[in-house]
């Protein structure tokens, strides 16, 4: 019998998306559990580290949302075809989490006063500095992140782009057209294509 999943995270797409992006991708059936902002706090302590998103397995329950990704992405055929090509999408999948983790500091986690500094810092260096790097590498390797084919790497970056831009306030991709066209041949497969016109909306 297929396992019975259920993913718990806010109605947001933020660190929840690149798992649905997964789901979708292998028609994996799940409960999509959606927490508002209110309702959160009864249930954080009840949850793994007081953090979302996490997935329950046939009852089990797992946190960490890149390592669910890589969960299903194996089971797709998402993960390579070794365990040096697995390294190499995996390195790209943690780096695009870094890139998350630093934007998602300065939004979440920074006081008022000292935002406009550290968005400076975000647009004029962080930002280029990972997307340059991402742009020369999809670039180098026809179109994907890794050795010329699809891979969840290429399925995380599409499910990041359009929260990273809500946070940053423009498309993140401006100026960077290798991205930008992974991100749109991504978006244009069937399945997330499906998902993406039916998916609740939100603004993150
Ligand atoms: N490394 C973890 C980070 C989880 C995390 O930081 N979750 C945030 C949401 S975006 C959260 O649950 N925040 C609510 C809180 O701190 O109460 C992952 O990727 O799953």
């Amino acid at each position: 019998m297929a396992p019975k999943y259920k993913l718990t995270y806010f109605n947001t797409r933020g660190l929840g998306e690149p798992i649905r992006y997964m789901l979708a991708y292998g028609d994996i059936d799940y409960e999509d559990i959606r927490i508002s902002f209110e309702e959160w706090p009864k249930l954080k302590a009840d949850s793994p580290y007081g953090l979302m998103p996490f997935i329950e397995i046939n009852g089990k329950v797992i946190n960490q949302s890149t390592s669910i990704c890589r969960y299903f992405a194996k089971q797709l055929d998402l993960a390579g075809k070794d365990e040096f090509e697995a390294l190499q999408i995996d390195a790209t999948a943690d780096t695009i989490a870094d890139l998350r983790h630093t934007i998602g500091d300065y939004w979440w986690r920074s006081e008022e006063k000292d935002k406009p500094k550290k968005r400076e810092i975000l647009v004029n260096e962080t930002i280029p500095k990972y997307l340059s790097r991402f742009e020369k590498q999809v670039q180098d390797n026809n179109g994907y992140f890794v050795n010329g084919k699809l891979s969840y790497a290429d399925l995380y970056l599409a499910a990041n782009v359009e929260y990273l831009s809500a946070v940053m306030k423009s498309n993140i991709l401006d100026g960077y057209p290798n991205l930008k066209a992974l991100v749109e041949k991504v978006d244009n497969i069937p399945k997330i294509k499906a998902w993406i016109n039916k998916r609740p909306q939100s603004y993150y």
